[in-house]
């Protein structure tokens, strides 16, 4: 399955992400399509949230919104989708009202035996894989599109909380008390993500994205015993899967949030070309704790949206010379901390691309 493509018109995010120099930094935004934007609500309006994610049609068209928006200042786009489509594929039911919550989640090891023996991901997550296809088509060339998928740590506290969750005590009762049960199912979401992105790697994602939103719930012990090895399990055997086929492997970044303690340690042997940073960590110091190792991916904190023209200004400034090297922008991806929240005016989202393009330019 091999697809042509409109040539890429725009890569600043691929060279930044292989470690390059770029004449500024290239710049996007975790959840840039999401509720903060009108034209999301009104699609919103008349279909479900999963079901965006499963017609094809309407993940390219809330995709494309934030790119035909902000035109000529976002530099990727990421497919509109959600990492809780992996516990779907497992055979989880998955609700968002609004958040996500799970009406059967995993109570005790015995309960794995309900999960799908086998996951054909070509079956359960094509959906993806085609609106995936589309977008790179309806893009034209003028952004790289991301793929991404959850990591196993963060889908396993999912899949056992049944949602959000304040104390972590279901799934950490999990990681104790059973963790031998705990590593064998870590690892069997590790093998649905690898063949989750290897689909989405050939089906037109130009970078992929793994997102361990809760990795820093772990001690730094735990999380190199329960995250870590799931973590290079993945971004290994894409690799290797795409070799084999004599596929090019994309750029990959590991968004670990809150696992700050461990970006020494992910730099030298995670395996990804990208991390991903909240913003607990100041950036010259994330620069000194990677040695050039890696690019390097945010890291606003999201609710300087909500502090005005000024304030983003004074950050993004802050941020853009935190981050530079040689007096310029090289190996950074300009991000927030995590995603843009429902309440941001969209114009303020437009004055921190704004802000990113001048404070990054090499002068
Ligand atoms: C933990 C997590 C989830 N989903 C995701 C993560 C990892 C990133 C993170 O840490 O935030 C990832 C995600 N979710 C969504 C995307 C789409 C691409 C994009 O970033 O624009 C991506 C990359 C759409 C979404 N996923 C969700 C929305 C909002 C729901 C809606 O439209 O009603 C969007 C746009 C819902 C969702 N999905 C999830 C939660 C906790 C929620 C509710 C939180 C909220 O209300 O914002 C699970």
């Amino acid at each position: 399955m091999a697809h042509e493509f409109p040539p890429l018109k725009n890569d600043l995010l691929l060279r930044a992400a292989r470690g390059e120099k770029t004449e500024r930094a290239p710049v996007w935004v975790m959840r840039q399509a999401g509720r903060y934007l009108p034209e999301f609500r009104e699609v919103r309006k008349s279909h479900e949230f999963f079901e965006v994610c499963r017609t094809p049609a309407l993940a390219t068209e809330v995709t494309l919104q934030p790119i035909r928006r902000y035109s000529g200042l976002l530099d990727a786009s990421i497919i509109f989708s959600d990492i809780l489509v992996i516990p779907q594929a497992m055979g989880m039911e998955v609700l968002m009202n609004p958040g996500p919550s799970f009406p059967e989640p995993l109570d005790t090891p015995a309960d794995i035996s309900k999960l799908n023996k086998v996951v054909d991901v070509e079956k359960e997550l094509g959906y993806v894989f085609k609106a995936i296809t589309q977008t790179r088509i309806a893009l034209a060339g003028e952004v790289p599109l991301i793929g991404f998928c959850g990591a196993p740590w963060t889908l396993f506290a999912y899949m056992i909380e049944g949602g959000g969750s304040k104390f972590f005590q279901k799934s950490k009762t999990w990681i104790f008390k059973y963790p031998e049960e705990s590593k064998a199912l870590l690892m069997r979401i590790a093998d649905v993500c690898v063949d989750f992105l290897v689909g989405q790697a050939k089906a037109g994602a130009q970078l992929l994205q793994v997102f361990d939103s809760w990795a820093g719930e772990l001690s730094p012990h735990d999380f190199d015993i329960f995250s870590l090895p799931t973590l290079v399990h993945i971004s290994t055997n894409v690799r290797k899967r795409l070799a084999a086929e004599n596929l090019p492997s994309p750029p990959m970044t590991l968004f670990a949030k809150g696992a700050n303690y461990a970006l020494a340690s992910l730099a030298d042997s995670a395996g990804y070309d990208t991390l991903g940073l909240d913003w607990q960590i100041d950036p010259a110091e994330a620069r000194r704790l990677v040695k050039g190792k890696v690019a390097l991916q945010g890291n606003m904190d999201p609710n300087v949206l909500y502090g005005g023209r000024d304030a983003i200004e004074g950050a993004v400034k802050r941020i853009c010379a935190g981050f530079a090297v040689d007096g310029g922008p090289q190996a950074w991806i300009a991000n927030l901390g995590h995603g843009i929240t429902p309440g941001v005016d969209p114009e303020d989202l437009r004055w921190f691309f704004e802000c990113v393009h001048k404070y990054s330019a090499r002068s």
